[in-house]
Parts: structure tokens; C-alpha cells; sequence
């Protein structure tokens, strides 16, 4: 699958809301852009999850562009996806690989998230790109989350470093990180516990695994990607903010936006967020993954309102 259509397929429940939202307010061929259509077009934004600020935004740029004249439904669309593109701009941010030696990426986040399945899914997506990859089983607390790492290194293909059920995560990413400059493996990646931003001791222990990780690599680790779920929408933003910088993080995985019609999230994360996001989690298979483009995303949800009348 392209890119797009992965963008399409982790949208497809919020584009389908703005499918007939959109169609509905255009039953007649052009519509006359008053209060009454702004509040229309405000009410259905809010429904993606963009976010008040994004929604302001985008209501007052259809105001200033239309107010007053009759619009038809491109020129809506059109005019949206122009301002939303703008919105979303972040700078091109793929993976920061290591100039020498192995990449490391840390992987956090809270309970449930998406941290195992996105990791297969990076595995599977580096080496797609030919890159080998060692993961380093840190969430020793759960040996089901060590079990479910085993299973994904196997079938896809990697190496893997686990720890005794009381080990210390830090000693197992350490390992991990060493076996990889040992190794000459390209990418290393470390998972770990779920825990929440509030657990101090838990956070203190994300810095004691980062800093293990910079002894066997120096400069690492190269990112820390922290996994969020698409489907808490807005209400996970300001969590993931405090867990961001707690962690130190460097760019966010959204997992499972194929499973919220409330996609616009995504913007409201853009908006209020200082990191960019890396990249979307469209599935639970191990290529359900794709690099994340503003201007794909925007084109892809709105793909379905623009496509020939169903
Ligand atoms: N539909 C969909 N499901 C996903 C996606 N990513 C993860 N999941 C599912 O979400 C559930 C939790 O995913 P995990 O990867 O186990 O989450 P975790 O963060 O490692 O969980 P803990 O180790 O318990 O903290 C699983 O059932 C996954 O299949 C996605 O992008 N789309």
C-alpha cells in the first residue's frame, strides 16, 4: 500500500463523519457563508477533535475568504485543506539515524498504548529498508509484554535481548544497546513499562534507562519516541505533554487511528504539542505504520467528501 492509501485507511472513520457532514450541509449546489453556515462548519470540525483553537482558525479563515458570498462545496474544501496544511507544517522529522554505530530509539508511553505493536511495526519498517534490528525487551514488569516481544522479534526477524523477570529495565536496554555496537546492528530498539507521568519513581526510571543506553552507544538514545492512542483524543494531549518532557522525548507514534472517528486529533496534537508527530498507527498488523506527512494527511481526509457522489 502507498502512503496515501495507509493515510486513507487510518482516516477512513473521521473521513467517513466529514463525508456526510459536508454533504449535508451542501444539499443545495451553493450555500450562502452567514453565521448560521459558520456554526454549521464549526459544529462539524469540533467533532474531528481538532481542537478550539485549530476549529477558530480554520472557521475564521472561511469567514474572511467567503463571508457574505455564495460558496460550493470544492471551494469549502479547498479552502480547509489549504489553512489545515498550514496549521499541521512541521518540519520533515524522520528517524535522526546515528552517523556511526547503531541507532538507538526509545519507546514509551502509558499502559495499553500501542509501545509493542508500534515497535513491531518500526521493526518490520526498517527492515523494509534493508536495516537490521535488535529490540530490547525493557518492560520487565509484564512477562507477557516480554512473551509478545519474542513472538514479533521471531516472526519478523530480529534479534532480541531480554532480562530475568526482576532484572532492572536499564540493565536490559544497556545489553541491548551494547549488543548492538558489538554486533554492528544498524537500529536498536528498547521497549518499556507502561506507566503514567504522575508515577515519579517510574519516570525517574525512563532517565536511569536513557542514561544505560548512553554508555554502550555514546549519544544515544538517538530518539525517544513516546506512543500515544488516537483514541483517548484530546483528552490525552496535556498528559502526553507533561510525559513528554518528563522523558525527554523527541517525536510521538499515534497508534490506532484507524480506530476513532475523532482523526482531527491529530491537529490539535500539531497545535499543542512541541513535538512532531513521526508517524500513525493505521492497524494492528506489523506494515499497518507509515512515516506521518501533514499534507497527506489533509488530503486524505478529505479525499472521500470531494470523490464522486455515492
Ligand atoms: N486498530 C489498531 N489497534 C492497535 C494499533 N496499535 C496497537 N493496537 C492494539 O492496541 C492494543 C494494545 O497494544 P500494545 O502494543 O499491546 O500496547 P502496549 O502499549 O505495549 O501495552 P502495555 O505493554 O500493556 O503497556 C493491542 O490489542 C493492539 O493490537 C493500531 O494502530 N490500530
Amino acid at each position: 500500500m502507498g502512503l496515501f492509501d495507509n493515510f486513507k485507511k487510518g482516516l477512513k472513520k473521521t473521513g467517513d463523519l466529514l463525508k456526510t457532514d459536508i454533504r449535508d450541509l451542501f444539499k443545495s449546489e451553493g450555500r450562502l457563508v452567514d453565521e448560521e453556515f459558520l456554526e454549521d462548519i464549526r459544529a462539524i470540525l469540533f467533532k474531528t477533535d481538532m481542537g478550539y483553537d485549530s476549529v477558530e482558525a480554520l472557521v475564521a479563515e472561511i469567514a474572511q475568504q467567503f463571508r457574505a458570498r455564495v460558496v460550493h462545496r470544492e471551494d469549502l474544501v479547498g479552502a480547509l485543506k489549504v489553512k489545515l496544511k498550514e496549521l499541521m507544517a512541521q518540519p520533515e522529522s524522520p528517524i535522526e539515524f546515528a552517523d556511526s554505530g547503531p541507532t538507538v530509539v526509545m519507546v514509551c508511553g502509558v499502559n495499553g498504548a500501542g509501545k509493542t505493536t508500534s515497535i513491531a511495526k518500526l521493526t518490520h519498517l526498517f527492515k523494509s529498508h534493508g536495516k537490521s534490528v535488535i529490540l530490547g525487551a525493557g518492560d520487565t514488569f509484564r512477562a507477557a509484554a516480554v512473551e509478545q516481544l519474542t513472538i514479533w522479534a521471531d516472526r519478523l526477524g530480529a534479534q532480541i535481548v531480554t532480562g530475568e523477570p526482576q532484572s532492572h529495565p536499564a540493565s536490559v536496554a544497556y545489553r541491548a544497546a551494547e549488543q548492538a555496537a558489538k554486533d554492528g546492528i544498524d537500529v536498536c530498539i528498547v521497549d518499556t513499562a507502561g506507566r503514567l507521568q504522575t508515577q515519579r519513581n517510574l519516570m525517574d526510571e525512563l532517565t536511569k534507562i536513557r542514561q544505560s543506553i548512553g554508555k554502550p552507544v555514546p549519544g544515544a538514545p538517538h530518539e525517544t519516541l513516546l506512543v500515544l492512542d488516537a483514541t483517548t483524543g484530546q483528552n490525552g494531549i496535556s498528559q502526553a505533554n507533561s510525559f513528554a518532557e518528563a522523558a525527554g522525548c523527541t517525536g510521538l507514534v499515534l497508534a490506532k487511528l484507524d480506530g476513532t472517528a475523532k482523526g482531527g486529533v491529530v491537529v490539535a496534537i500539531r497545535q499543542q504539542l512541541g513535538l512532531p508527530v513521526k508517524y500513525i498507527g493505521v492497524g494492528e498488523k506489523h506494515e499497518d505504520l507509515a512515516p506521518f506527512v501533514p499534507d497527506e494527511f489533509v488530503e486524505a481526509l478529505f479525499a472521500d467528501v470531494m470523490s464522486a457522489d455515492a
